[in-house]
């Protein structure tokens, strides 16, 4: 797979698939620009070869077409800010605005187009669709890992246009290389800790999992599924009733695999589902019916930062706990200390997208862990050891 590293992009045009799929509060303010961040090196790296730039991205998941609020545009004054140079924009990612300013851009200025996902045919992987966004550009790169897992048509179907110009951004092959270390040639004692709410989000990927680490630490919601299938109290905690099997049958395979599971003994128990709820920490297998367990405890908090400490390389995927309320961060900020401390000795650390990362954002700790992934799904795919369409189709 080449890179970008692999051309120099003077008086070409730069097709650049980017994952600006970012999270907007009320007033569309940017509440956590890491993709965009992680895009720039690559986008700065077209620009310095004297090349232009042609910005194609979706954001949210636009149901009935073109809409203010999944306009890309609330984005411009962000990524101009973020790249040092005047973005330009179109309404439309397709038709004549988009082939205009896309012929009439000059090296060193970008264009950011139009949600892709105001057409129905870039999530059909549509090749009449890929083929209009395949001429607004002479190279294609594709550095959007965050929607690498996605057969969608700007991320993998336009790549059969340029069968000699098509290329991986920074970010895309950081996210790779950085996934390949956790995954194939861990250092260990290699501890993987997973979070969350719900045991089937992650099933193949704890799966996957059972066959590399040494220890695999489960807290957050997820946990309650397998307190509960070993016969524990949990009261009204979050739970998947039709997983107690698959539970325990996990339980069984890492006990046969030598995995070291590890679950947490005790539990924040609140009286309702809020920051300013009643709460006490007791043993998480013992949950009164009408109270239900929002953060791990004090004693599994400690009992993961052990674990953590004593590890060489560390996967974190999922909050310990409802850390979104100050009330039961304690779990997720304990398990950050650790992964932070444990990284400051030599650990390498990768922590999953998402929430996982917006709790390390949160606590001011990104700069202090090995790498901050800007892929969610895309992520627990790759570890799943599933083949991402968006690599594969970067591929010679
Ligand atoms: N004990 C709990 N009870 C209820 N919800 C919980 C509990 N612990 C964590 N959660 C919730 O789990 C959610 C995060 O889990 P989710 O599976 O949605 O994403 P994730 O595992 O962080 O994956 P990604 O990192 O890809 O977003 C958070 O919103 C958090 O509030
Ligand atoms: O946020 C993400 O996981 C990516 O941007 C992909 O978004 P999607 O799940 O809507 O395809």
């Amino acid at each position: 797979m080449k890179t970008i590293d692999d051309l120099s992009f003077s008086g070409k045009k730069a097709l650049v698939r980017v994952d600006f799929n970012v999270p907007l509060d009320e007033n569309f303010n940017i509440t956590d620009d890491n993709r965009i961040q992680g895009a720039a090196p690559t986008i700065k790296k077209i620009l310095a070869d004297g090349g232009a730039v042609i910005l194609m991205s979706h954001l949210g998941r636009p149901k009935e077409g073109p809409t203010d609020k999944y306009s890309l545009k609330h984005i411009v004054g962000h990524l101009s800010q973020v790249l040092g140079v005047d973005v330009q924009f179109a309404n439309d990612c397709i038709g004549e605005e988009a082939i205009e300013k896309s012929a009439s851009l000059k090296g060193g200025e970008v264009l950011l187009l139009e949600n892709l996902r105001f057409y129905k045919e870039e999530e059909k992987g549509d090749v009449g669709f890929a083929e209009k966004l395949a001429k607004l550009g002479d190279v294609y790169v594709n550095d959007a890992f965050g929607t690498a897992h996605r057969a969608h048509a700007s991320t993998a179907v336009v790549a059969q246009f340029f069968p000699n110009d098509r290329y991986a951004g920074y970010l895309m092959a950081a996210e790779i290389n950085n996934a390949e270390k956790v995954m194939n040639k861990p250092e260990r004692p290699f501890t993987a800790i997973m979070g969350g709410a719900k045991v089937s989000d992650k099933i193949q990927l704890i799966e996957a999992l059972l066959d590399k680490v040494d220890n695999l630490i489960i807290g957050g919601g997820m946990a309650y599924t397998f307190v509960k299938a070993r016969g524990g109290e949990i009261g009204k905690s979050l739970v998947e009733l039709d997983k107690l099997d698959l539970a325990n049958e996990l339980v069984k395979k890492a006990d046969e695999k030598g995995v070291n599971l590890v679950l947490p003994t005790d539990a924040q128990i609140a009286d309702k589902f809020a920051n300013d709820a009643d709460t006490y920490n007791g043993p998480n297998d013992q949950i009164p019916a009408d109270r239900e367990g929002l953060d791990i405890g004090s004693e599994s908090s400690e009992h993961f930062a052990e674990i953590i400490s004593a590890s060489n390389t560390l996967l974190w995927n999922g909050p310990m706990g409802v850390f979104e309320f100050d009330t039961f961060a304690k779990g997720t900020k304990a398990v950050a200390d650790a992964v932070v401390k444990a990284t400051e000795r030599g650990a390498f650390s990768l922590i999953g997208g998402g929430d996982s990362a917006a709790a390390v954002s949160k606590f001011g700790m990104t700069e202090h862990v090995s790498y901050v992934s800007t892929g969610g799904g895309a992520l627990l795919e790759y570890m799943e050891g599933k083949v991402l369409p968006g690599v594969k189709a970067l591929e010679d």
